[in-house]
């Protein structure tokens, strides 16, 4: 019996499962993507869209004589890390069919994935978790958040000294004619973010995709440029209200805002908060350290929520903490528990500084004790491996080794990622 990060010791869906996961053909997939559909409750069209984004050779499908019954692709993901942009599995459209559920599917699912994630030499997947009590078993750990918040545009305003350009200019114009400007800004933006991911083609076709029956506008682009071109967007949608009196009630909801330079984040914010007849924006997923949060005058008229973001998971961990940059210099043996990657399982010592990390099996007395879900968690720098320890769930025989892991693996920014996958 091992531990897992989530306490329990359940069943270990080995060799030995009835369930043996393969690659579906094309044939095979509309069937698929309607598994997948059900399973997530998810509308025709949301499920469909995803057939451009996946790689058929890199989904695995568990079928039951000729009906699929369980699912889950890795998207091949270029994502900011630690230390730089790499390849990461963005694992997606994970789903078992209902009359199938909690009979191993989705761990026969997870076995396979790992071993296959790790033969392509990827040492990180990272997911949006459906709900929290899935992928702490699978080794998983929450490891970054995000805000959604409302701002009623007539109590808010911007602070005096926000940064402005008058150099700056603004165009408002269909989100569908600005794909390739934006995609510049968003290509720069990116790997100034750990956590945020390069789009590809297929990506930007979802991004600016108008489902039909939306209450909300067709998406609305604003672009902020200097001479020498685009420096930041905003995508909106608007809803036109008028309230019982006739007085206009609208509201205006951003779906994304992404700038290289501070000016144009302040001039594209004050863009949104000052259109005509809106009185609230609202925002369903932002860093929790936005820029806007210290640029509003008064930042408790932002209502903000609490949403999660990215879960992260070390496939191939010596290789994912070797490749990883450090705050400052550590020295660690940890002692590592992982049901699902059995490779990870063991006693490591992590050697690393501001250059370079080494991380090598050994058999040196251990300083920290934890499972591979806490790493994953701890791993873009957001969560604190330190809350783990006081919660009792990880152990240090060194007094003080966690805290100095937790200050070797410092960010300074707080990870995040825009795009749902
Ligand atoms: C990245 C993404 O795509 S997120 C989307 C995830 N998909 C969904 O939420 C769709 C709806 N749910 C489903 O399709 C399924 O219930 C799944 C995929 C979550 C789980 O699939 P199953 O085949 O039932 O899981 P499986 O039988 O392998 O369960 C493994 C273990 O996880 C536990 N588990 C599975 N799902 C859940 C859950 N939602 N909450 C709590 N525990 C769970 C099981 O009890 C079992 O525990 P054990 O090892 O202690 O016995």
């Amino acid at each position: 019996m091992s531990i897992s990060a989530d306490g329990a010791a359940g069943a270990d869906p080995g060799p030995t499962s009835r369930w043996h996961p393969r690659v579906p053909d094309e044939s095979e997939f509309p069937a698929v993507v309607r598994l997948v559909g059900e399973a997530l409750l998810g509308g025709k069209s949301d499920a469909e869209s995803y057939r451009e984004l996946t790689h058929l050779d890199r989904t695995l499908t568990v079928f039951d004589g000729a009906q699929p019954v369980g699912n889950t692709t890795a998207l091949p993901l270029t994502m900011t890390l630690p230390g730089g942009a790499r390849r990461v599995s963005g694992v997606s459209a994970v789903g078992v069919w209902p009359t199938y559920r909690r009979r191993g599917v989705l761990s026969a699912l997870m076995r396979r994935q790992f071993a296959d994630i790790r033969e392509r030499g990827e040492d990180v997947a990272a997911l949006f978790a459906s709900e929290g009590a899935i992928y702490g078993r699978f080794g998983y750990g929450p490891a970054a958040s995000a805000v959604s918040f409302t701002l009623p545009t007539r109590e808010t305003a911007l602070r005096p000294d926000a940064p402005r350009d008058p150099a700056l200019r603004l165009r408002l114009l269909d989100a569908a004619e600005a794909r390739k400007e934006i995609s510049v800004v968003h290509q720069a933006a990116a790997p100034q973010r750990v956590g945020e991911f390069q789009r590809t083609e297929a990506w930007w076709t979802r991004v600016l995709h108008n489902p039909p029956g939306n209450p909300f506008s067709d998406l609305k682009c604003a672009v902020a440029e200097d001479d020498a071109g685009p420096l930041g967007y905003v995508l909106y949608r608007t809803r036109q209200v008028w309230d019982d009196h006739g007085t206009a009630d609208s509201a205006l909801r951003v779906e994304e805002v992404y700038a290289t330079a501070p000016a144009a984040h302040t001039l594209l914010w004050e863009h949104v908060l000052t259109r005509d007849l809106v009185t609230s924006v609202t925002c369903d997923m932002a860093a929790l350290d936005d820029p806007l949060f210290h640029l509003l005058a008064d930042p408790f008229r932002a209502r903000r929520r609490h949403i999660e973001n990215l879960w992260i998971r070390l496939v191939d961990l010596p290789a994912a903490l070797e490749r990883r940059s450090y705050a400052a210099a550590v020295d660690v043996v940890l002692e590592v528990a992982d049901r699902h990657c059995p490779w990870n399982a063991g006693r490591w010592r992590l050697t690393a500084d501001t250059a370079a990390a080494r991380c090598r099996p050994t058999d040196q007395e251990p300083d920290i004790r934890l499972d591979a879900a806490h790493l994953g968690a701890a791993y873009l720098g957001g969560t604190r491996l330190g809350g783990y320890l006081a919660a009792g769930l990880l152990s240090e025989a060194a007094p003080g080794a966690v805290q100095r892991l937790d200050t070797a693996l410092h960010r300074a920014d707080l990870p995040y990622c825009g795009n749902v996958f």
